[in-house]
């Protein structure tokens, strides 16, 4: 096919550059004709009419009324990722638009993420690498013990798939697995992995050394765990968010984190992201950020890419998307 041919899909830039992997570009512009936000908006009158797609990457662009209201022959908007919280559905589909995402991939990844941020954060890895590559610091063994993870108690606050697959790494580890979820996982399925369910939040909360977030951000579960709950939580525990930073009110967590109220924190999303450079969980000692990374790797997100790729042209033959989410 002709690239002028292609199918016209918006992607935005991220940080001045396109919000794409550079390795998946020659792959996408075989598929689309790809417009940046910055030429549409330049150059809105000739493009609005053949924008039939858009490629949601890391949340941008922002699908909002204006930018619905101006392309009239939009036809999908591709997500990337299992989360959808950053998508009006009601509103896109108001506009006769699909959505798809990415749902199952990110599992594994993210998964993985969620015990690494786990293993780093009790053994203290990056204070150790910190001290280790500096040049002036005295070794002293003792001051360098961590919390361990086998044998502790894990609490997964939302079994879905990332939660499940956390609990079966957490097994390998030896850990006592606790879990909290809208449902119980059926009895085979606990077994598998000896997870036990808490019909009340709050006993997990009491009960774990390493709590670990992976439920859906959504009305219900904004700001989750506050004050209270972290009040909860023992004063040696650990919290684990590889899900979305709004789950967790900050400011409650920075003051729990300043008053020990809580051991240690590892978040892999924090709102906002970044966050700015003089937040106070930045100054904590007993804190590590990584920058959203949850499904990273480069198998992954190439899937990821290419599941957004099938999902777009299926929207436009006018046929099932593979990944559609209702709204
Ligand atoms: O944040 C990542 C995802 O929603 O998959």
């Amino acid at each position: 096919m002709e690239s002028q041919e292609l199918p016209y899909v918006l992607v935005d830039c991220i940080g001045g550059r396109l919000g794409v992997y550079e390795d998946h570009l020659g792959f996408l512009k075989k598929h689309f004709h790809l417009i940046t936000m910055k030429e549409y908006l330049e150059n809105k009158t000739l493009l609005s009419k053949k924008i039939r797609a858009i490629y949601v990457w890391y949340h941008k662009p922002a699908i909002n009324e204006e930018l619905l209201q101006s392309l009239p022959n939009l036809k999908v908007v591709a997500s990337s990722g299992v989360g959808i919280d950053h998508l009006d559905l009601k509103l896109i589909s108001s506009y006769g638009v699909k959505v798809s995402n990415t749902p199952f991939i990110v599992s594994t990844d993210t998964a993985d993420m969620g015990m690494a941020l786990m293993l780093a954060s009790s053994r203290r890895l990056v204070e150790g690498h910190e001290m280790a590559v500096s040049p002036d610091t005295e070794y002293f063994p003792a001051d360098w013990l961590g919390v361990e993870v086998s044998g502790a108690t894990l609490g997964i606050l939302g079994m879905g798939k990332i939660g499940y697959k956390v609990a079966e790494r957490a097994k390998a580890f030896e850990m006592k697995i606790l879990y909290h979820n809208r449902n119980q996982r059926k009895k085979e399925e606990e077994s598998a992995v000896g997870a036990v369910y808490c019909k009340k939040m709050d006993d997990l909360l009491q009960q774990s050394d390493f709590v670990l977030l992976a439920v859906t951000l959504t009305p219900q579960t904004h700001k989750l765990i506050g004050k209270r709950e972290l009040e909860l939580m023992k004063p040696t525990a650990t919290l684990i968010n590889i899900s979305r930073g709004l789950i967790v009110d900050q400011d409650a967590l920075v003051e729990a984190l300043q008053n020990k109220v809580i051991k240690a924190a590892a978040l892999d999303v924090t709102y906002p992201e970044p966050l700015p450079r003089d937040h106070p969980l930045l100054k904590l000692k007993n804190v590590i950020i990584t920058p959203h990374i949850g499904s990273a790797t480069k198998k992954t997100r190439w899937v990821m890419m290419e599941e957004m790729v099938e999902s777009i042209e299926a929207g436009l033959a006018g046929l099932p998307i593979p990944h559609e989410v209702l709204p």
